[in-house]
């Protein structure tokens, strides 16, 4: 199979459950208050009891502090920490206490944005290309935003990548073939509003995927 998915911001048993069973590779749990995908700790531990060994929990934070991680990570029992807007010391950091993969995320809109993953090479296990959110926006990501991947056209990764921001079931394809990711991420191309995950969406996403 070319690529596998993380299904993101997932956040009822229902919704955890159709990506888990549509092959997803990784599901991601946020701890992000301002974020309409927030979830408790006891929410959070209720999901990540659902998830099989064979997939792997990511935690989605910005720029977080020791305590909000050790919580999460006690109650998501996460397999990986994906940082946002969170500096390559502070990253080094958080993967030396805790032991733990970092993911991180890049924000792009330019290609000039993309040289910001080359300060991450030592530190983080893997680049998430991300589109960057509009200023001023509530979040850094799950807002459908997504970026120009020509930027990507021969553009030497410094470590291994995925590629988000703004995918869907109609336009995953297309991404994978234009960028060769060989994992993409999705969060509110599968949702019917923010924050709502769609069961149909995320079949059809993961089908998507499936089918390449
Ligand atoms: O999804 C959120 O609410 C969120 C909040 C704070 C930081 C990051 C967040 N999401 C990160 C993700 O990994 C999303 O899946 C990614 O930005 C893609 O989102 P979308 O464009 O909506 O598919």
């Amino acid at each position: 199979m070319p690529a596998t998915a993380k299904i993101c911001g997932l956040s009822t048993p229902e919704t955890l459950d159709a990506a888990i069973a549509g092959g997803a590779s990784h599901v991601g749990l946020v701890f992000f208050a301002p974020s309409p995908r927030n979830l408790s700790w006891t929410r959070a531990a209720q999901l990540a009891a659902r998830v099989p060994a064979h997939v792997q929990r990511v935690g989605v934070f910005v720029n977080p502090d020791d305590a909000l991680i050790e919580q999460a990570v006690a109650a998501g029992h996460l397999d990986i920490l994906q940082l946002h807007d969170t500096t390559p010391e502070r990253a080094a950091a958080i993967k030396a206490r805790t032991g733990l993969a970092v993911w991180i995320a890049v924000a792009v809109r330019t290609r000039g944005d993309l040289d910001a993953a080359l300060t991450y090479t030592g530190v983080a296990d893997k680049v998430l290309y991300d589109a960057k959110t509009p200023p001023g926006a509530a979040l850094p990501g799950g807002m459908g935003v997504r970026f120009d991947w020509r930027l990507l056209d021969g553009f030497r990764h410094p470590l291994p990548w995925a590629l988000s921001g703004g995918l869907d079931p109609f336009n995953v394809a297309e991404a994978v073939a234009a960028t060769g990711a060989t994992l993409v991420d999705v969060s509110s191309g599968v949702e019917s509003a923010p924050g709502i995950k769609d069961l149909g969406k995320i079949g059809a996403f993961l089908r998507a995927v499936n089918d390449l």
